[in-house]
């Protein structure tokens, strides 16, 4: 992946060490036992709507078209702007068509693109040279763990307050949406963190042995502590407020280091030490307004709405999801352009 170790120590220092540290104080505040009001809960969630997480896929019309040296007006943007009426529209039909469904897409869906990024994340801004992860199975078993982090180890850990949130998204469409309850139970439980934890295993495994032949153990010790890291995180920390923050701190500004990449000067602006986002933010601003648009008309078309913080999260997750589809097959066509699954790097 061609980011300079210039540009890689700028995304290393201003956007990779704030996150560790902030996610590592999230992580001991809460084992040290902390306890947050209920209403608290939610701020991360609240924030994202203008602190990296919404206006992190408000790009997504111009990051193909710069992604390809392309002029991003007509074709790409009209293209994109496609994509997410067409995707966005059939997920919103599936939504009212089969709730129960439609969550189950969401989470496999931000499984796949949360994984995807921190994969990403760690082939494009670990010193260059490393070529961390190296070959395509290592990069899919580290997809599938950092993935499984913000979307299985919550259940694992806290699944009534995970069952809450997907009950009152469900409910949104649904009167009664207490059908949903085996993967609550400690059964399925056990055997899904079982698992996992033999995946996350593996993955760990097969990159020490990867990177050890390859003078790569500084790389695979990030992916280590990250792994652990996370692990630990989502099982101390109440889900609403982990994911929340995951989100706002952890997804969305890798991508938008990755974004910012893609655009000449803000490009050269990282390679001299500075993250330049007044120009991203700028740029965002037109569509996560729309996005906003868009959350009010669901409110007032979802038949189960309320003005309750967690009816309210149920709302926004529904709009996430919706563009989220989109945004998935925007992000997949960068990382095929870009080279993620290529053989061998
Ligand atoms: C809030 C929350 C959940 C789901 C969050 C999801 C699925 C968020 C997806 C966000 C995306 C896809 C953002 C775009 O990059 C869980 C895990 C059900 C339980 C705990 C609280
Ligand atoms: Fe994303």
């Amino acid at each position: 992946m061609g980011v300079s170790e210039a540009a890689r120590r700028t995304v290393r220092r201003r956007v990779l060490w704030p996150s560790w540290g902030l996610i590592s104080v999230a992580a001991l505040l809460f084992a040290a036992g902390l306890e947050v009001p209920g209403w608290a809960e939610y701020a991360p969630f609240a924030l994202s709507f203008v602190l990296f997480g919404l206006p992190h896929g408000a790009l997504d019309h111009l990051a193909v078209p710069r992604l390809l040296g392309r002029e991003p007006w007509p074709w790409p943007v009209l293209a994109v702007g496609l994509l997410y009426l067409v995707l966005g529209g059939l997920y919103l039909a599936l939504w009212f068509v089969s709730p129960v469904a439609a969550f189950a897409f969401f989470i496999s869906l931000t499984w796949f693109h949360w994984g995807g990024g921190d994969l990403h994340a760690l082939v494009a801004f670990v010193p260059e040279g490393l070529a961390y992860p190296a070959d395509r199975t290592h990069r899919a078993l580290v997809a599938v763990a950092r993935g499984g982090l913000p979307m299985l180890v919550p259940l694992l850990a806290h699944p009534e307050s995970y069952r809450a949130v997907a009950e009152s998204t469900v409910g949104l469409i649904l009167d009664d949406a207490s059908g949903l309850s085996w993967p609550f139970a400690p059964g399925f439980r056990l055997y899904a963190g079982v698992s996992f934890a033999l995946l996350v295993a593996v993955a760990l495994a097969y990159g020490y042995v990867s990177a050890k032949g390859r003078g790569s153990l500084a790389a695979w010790r990030v992916d280590a502590a990250e792994t652990a890291l996370l692990a630990a995180y989502f099982a101390l920390v109440p889900p609403v407020l982990a994911v929340g923050l995951y989100f706002c701190l952890w997804h969305a500004p890798r991508h938008i280091a990755r974004l910012v990449l893609l655009d000449g000067a803000s490009a050269v602006a990282l390679e001299g030490g500075r993250l330049p986002l007044a120009r991203f933010f700028r740029d965002a601003a037109p569509l996560t307004l729309a996005a906003l648009a868009l959350l009010l008309g669901l409110y007032a078309t979802l038949p189960g709405t309320g003005t309750s913080a967690a009816a309210l999260l149920a709302l926004y997750l529904v709009l996430i999801s919706v563009l989220t589809l989109p945004h998935v097959v925007v992000v997949s066509f960068m990382d095929l352009e870009q080279g993620l699954w290529s053989r061998e790097t």
